[in-house]
């Protein structure tokens, strides 16, 4: 579904990614994983348009959207959520969900949704309700986001990018600042998600997490990708071991 083709970008003497290859398929879920500073949150930023590559392609269902804008690739149905929420705090949670809906810096969309008729605002709404319901925010969704908890705006960012029902869901450590509830609760909402056919792409600290949910982890050092397979075989390689897990219950 989404491939990554030689993709390469330097931030003055570093190599952030270095001729990065893999495949990403269709309805399964896959993990990023790799020590701090591995490229993964850049890999992402890549794909999604808020970074320019300096070398490789990058394919999504077979058409070239290497270095598109932001806004043409969320329209392709890639959508994502951020490692440092981002969200709008003066507004509520539900107004927050309409950035999705329209699709962030999306000027043709931002005009369209100003001309909004009675019909379609009720689409919206019904939509804004149906997101909350499933992250289960539904009973904050008139508060601003400075007055939830943390792990309330993580499943708002979710409701967020899923609201146009992208055919793929990027997630920048999801699981990071939850409590064990909370990831539990966000393991089914992603089992969810995978159930209604959307593929989840994932960069994830947690391995509990990774190894309950990845049905593929593709592990990055130093801008390389070092291991790609099942969650028993990365755990199992000695360069993984080695370069990020330890070997503390391998
Ligand atoms: N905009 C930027 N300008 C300069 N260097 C950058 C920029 N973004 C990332 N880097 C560098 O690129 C490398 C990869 O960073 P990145 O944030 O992608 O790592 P990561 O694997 O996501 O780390 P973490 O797990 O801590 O989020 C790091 O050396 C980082 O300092």
């Amino acid at each position: 579904m989404l491939q990554i083709k030689n993709t390469g970008i330097n931030f003055g003497g570093v190599k952030a990614l270095d001729n990065v290859s893999f495949n990403v398929s269709y309805g399964r879920i896959t993990a990023l994983i790799g020590p701090n500073g591995a490229g993964k949150t850049t890999l992402f930023n890549i794909i999604t348009g808020f970074l320019k590559s300096n070398t490789g392609e990058i394919f999504f269902e077979n058409e070239n959207i290497t270095n598109s804008q932001p806004y043409h690739i969320f329209a392709k149905g890639i959508s994502r959520t951020f490692q440092n929420l981002n969200l709008i705090s003066e507004v509520s949670l539900k107004e927050n969900l309409l950035l999705g809906i329209i699709g962030k810096d999306n000027p043709s969309s931002v005009k369209s949704l100003l001309r909004l008729n009675g019909k379609y605002w009720k689409r919206v709404e019904k939509k804004i309700h149906h997101c909350m319901e499933i992250t289960g925010i539904s009973e904050w969704c008139d508060k601003k986001t400075d007055e939830v908890p943390y792990g309330i705006l993580k499943y708002l960012e979710i409701a967020r990018a899923i609201i146009n029902e992208p055919k793929i869901l990027l997630l920048d450590e999801p699981a990071a600042g939850l409590n064990n509830v909370e990831k539990e609760n966000l393991m089914e909402l992603i089992k969810f998600l995978t159930s209604k056919n959307m593929t989840i792409f994932m960069v994830e600290h947690d391995m509990n997490f990774v190894s309950n949910l990845a049905d593929n982890v593709i592990c990055l050092n130093y801008g390389k990708v070092i291991a790609n397979g099942s969650y028993g075989e990365i755990r199992s390689n000695e360069e993984v071991i080695k370069a990020y897990l330890g070997d503390s219950d391998a």
